[in-house]
């Protein structure tokens, strides 16, 4: 498959290309040439297919020719080394629980897929890659992890100073090796923007191959779509509506899921469910969109101002607003609501959800006041106990820590300190 820049001044290139460069030359995401539907055969008989079965099918126009079928089938099979249970709570609304990897939080998946394509890239590369991320809490831990000694890729993520819950912090701050965590005096934003400067920079590019493990990176972003096809499998016989609420930040889950049902994955409507930061929520209600600085959230994962991926997600509907707004709706909650659902959660169903996962069943709830007849899954993002603070305290009660978590928190952080783009450069110089 072949890639193209969303700003269309750079030329186009190959999967393996677009994955060790990240962003395209003229600073533009890079999007398929094509996306050519699966054939009908595959969602008749998608119970009979596992997981890893349903991945490479989903994937493999993507990334061949440069990934052969047998490395693919051993990619996807390493990646997807846990559990997507759905939970059922109750006619109307489910929740897919997509913390089961490593890092408890969604982006294990898209971490594990990208390392082990670079890793298999590399092999004929005697380069050194360096992967930089910044993240507003879960994508540093999972790229982290996922990247752990992966030979002739070193990691340095950017990270927003004391706005990363405890054990985000952990993971992405105490594995050593080939992984470095630099704390930025700012928010997001300011570390998405930095990564996206030093891509620009002719002086770092000149003297280190520089990619990305956001989900700008299309082996990062790509691989988020199989989650909708995984919950899909598991509803289909019982509800034929199904919607997804996706808790949103970058937007880059949300886009996965479209790129789903582009490929033919019989999806009703998404559901983009955003905390205080609701730039996507206004461009839904004013047709204008107006990034602003993120605030900050108790699902901060989600604190973006700018979402990179609003772009792909114009591009998937050639920039018309109607069709756009036919197949997506947008609600945003504040902290308040959002503790509040936690709590209805726990107390109606038992089921303990995490901030960004109680923003998502907001959603639902909001969309099933008009469309009664349809089935709303909400993503559970991430594992509830990274958030233990707000967790415990709205629920009062407290939590197990599962092995993930245990393993982390009594690590030593590991950070260095930066408040500028010269530091990050002088940094990478080093
Ligand atoms: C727990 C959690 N929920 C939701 C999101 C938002 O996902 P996206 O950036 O793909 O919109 C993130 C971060 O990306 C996250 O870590
Ligand atoms: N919410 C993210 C922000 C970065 O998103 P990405 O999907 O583009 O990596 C995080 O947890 O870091």
């Amino acid at each position: 498959m072949n890639y193209y820049s969303l700003n269309h001044k750079a030329p186009n290139t190959t999967f393996k290309d677009a994955v060790i460069k990240g962003l395209a030359p003229d600073k533009g995401l890079y999007f398929p040439e094509t996306i050519t539907p699966l054939p009908q055969s595959f969602f008749d008989n998608i119970d009979n297919l596992s997981h890893s079965e349903i991945a490479f099918e989903a994937i493999k126009q993507f990334v061949s020719p440069e990934i052969p079928e047998d490395v693919l089938k051993t990619i996807v099979e390493e990646t997807l080394a846990f559990d997507f249970p759905i939970v059922k709570l109750n006619d109307n609304i489910s929740t897919l629980e997509l913390f089961h990897g490593p890092t408890m939080a969604f982006k294990d998946v898209g971490a594990r897929f990208m390392a082990r394509c670079l890793g298999y890239f590399n092999k004929e590369n005697t380069n050194e890659v360096t992967v930089l991320v910044a993240t507003s809490g879960d994508t540093g831990g999972a790229v982290a992890n996922g990247f752990l000694g992966v030979k002739g890729v070193n990691v340095v993520i950017l990270y927003p100073s004391g706005k990363v819950s405890e054990i985000q912090e952990k993971q992405l701050t105490t594995l050593g090796q080939n992984i470095k965590a630099l704390e930025v005096d700012g928010v997001f934003d300011d570390c998405q923007d930095m990564v996206k400067r030093a891509f620009l920079d002719k002086e770092l590019t000149s003297k280190m191959q520089l990619t990305s493990a956001n989900s700008i990176n299309v082996a990062r972003w790509l691989p988020q779509l199989f989650y909708f096809m995984f919950a899909y499998k598991q509803l289909h016989k019982e509800h034929k509506d199904i919607v997804f609420s996706v808790p949103s930040g970058n937007f880059g889950n949300v886009c996965a899921g479209m790129m789903a049902q582009q490929l033919g994955l019989p999806i009703k409507h998404f559901i983009a469910s955003n905390n205080d930061n609701n730039v996507v929520t206004n461009y839904l209600q004013t047709e204008e969109y107006i990034p602003k600085p993120s605030v900050q959230t108790i699902s901060n994962a989600m604190d973006v101002g700018n979402p990179s991926n609003f772009i792909r997600i114009q591009e998937i509907y050639k920039k018309e607003f109607t069709s756009l707004k036919n197949n997506l709706s947008s609600y945003s909650f504040s902290d308040e609501e959002t503790k509040t659902a936690l709590k209805e959660i726990y107390d109606k169903y038992d089921y303990v959800a995490d901030p960004h996962g109680a923003v998502g069943y907001l959603g639902c709830k909001a969309y099933l006041k008009n469309n009664p007849n349809t089935h709303c899954v909400f993503l559970e993002t991430a594992h509830p106990t990274k958030f233990l603070d707000v967790v415990e305290e709205v629920i009062e009660e407290k939590q197990p820590l599962p092995k993930q978590i245990q393993a982390v928190i009594g690590k030593t952080k590991e950070a260095t300190k930066i408040s500028s783009y010269k530091e990050l450069k002088n940094f990478l110089l080093k």
